[in-house]
């Protein structure tokens, strides 16, 4: 793991494989971190560069201020997170990126192919959407965090997560996942959840012209089908496949998700 400006504006990431090869890059979703793609790094190793990084205010990234005196309750926005992947970037020299990031790390994907299109060779979107959810439901779940800490969301998160057959198939697994939700840092979890209570992209996505993949989980409680499906009108020529899984398809179905995401980058 290593830190690019160590401090409370950290970001903490990883970055293997051979040198000279095209780097893919990863972003996580809310209450995960960079640990979440262990499957697809095994599974690009060898032949891509793999960038991993925890988003901010998740693992060892920095809080950026929301813990300071005065700034409770203050949300990142969409923008700062993808600020963050350009600074990363911009920090290891590295041009161009295929980027693939699942629910708010794919909203993440989807701004950055708005914003910053020469960033990105490729994009992979796995389990998100344009909008995901409703301001007052994030803005809620940001209180009950601030108020009630990570515990009060970690006890429904295996059903949003997971299908029951995969609960039941993998309980070591799943455990693991919601224990990192567990002690996720409230303020930063927060202020994630502020930043997708702002994030709108429906009216902005039909401008996206990077190759894109568009993933959805058949049982995703979250990110639906129709999400997608969505997107997919919207989004000119891009792919889209939905796999056997509920919201984190690339742990559920990883065999799924790394055929499809190996088949793209090599497309
Ligand atoms: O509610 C959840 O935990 C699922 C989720 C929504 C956005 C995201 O990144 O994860």
């Amino acid at each position: 793991m290593r830190l690019l400006n160590p401090g409370p504006r950290q970001l903490a990431y990883t970055l293997d494989g051979p040198a000279g090869a095209p780097v893919v890059m990863f972003s996580n979703s809310l209450g995960t971190r960079l640990s979440s793609w262990e499957a697809q790094a095994e599974a690009l190793s060898g032949r891509f560069r793999v960038l991993r990084y925890d988003s901010r205010g998740h693992g060892m990234s920095g809080l950026f201020g929301v813990d300071e005196p005065g700034r409770r309750g203050e949300g990142y926005t969409l923008a700062q997170l993808g600020g963050d992947v350009l600074d990363l970037l911009d920090a290891l020299d590295i041009e161009t990126v295929d980027f693939c990031g699942i629910s708010m790390g794919g909203l993440t994907g989807l701004w950055l192919a708005i914003h910053a299109e020469h960033r990105l060779r490729r994009l992979v979107v796995a389990n998100s959407a344009a909008r995901i959810g409703s301001a007052g439901a994030w803005t809620e779940r940001a209180e009950l965090v601030l108020v009630e800490g990570m515990a009060s969301v970690a006890a429904g998160a295996a059903g949003r997560w997971f299908t029951p057959d995969f609960i039941a198939r993998a309980p070591a697994t799943v455990a693991r996942l919601i224990e990192g939700l567990r002690t996720c840092e409230r303020r930063g979890y927060a202020a994630c959840c502020l930043a997708l209570a702002e994030a709108d992209l429906r009216s902005e996505i039909a401008a996206i012209t990077v190759p894109t993949l568009l993933m959805a989980g058949a049982q995703d409680p979250v990110t639906t089908v129709e999400h997608g499906r969505m997107m997919h009108e919207h989004i000119s020529g891009a792919s889209y496949v939905e796999l056997p899984a509920s919201h984190l398809s690339n742990i559920e179905a990883e065999t799924a998700f790394n055929r499809h995401l190996l088949r793209f980058l090599d497309s």
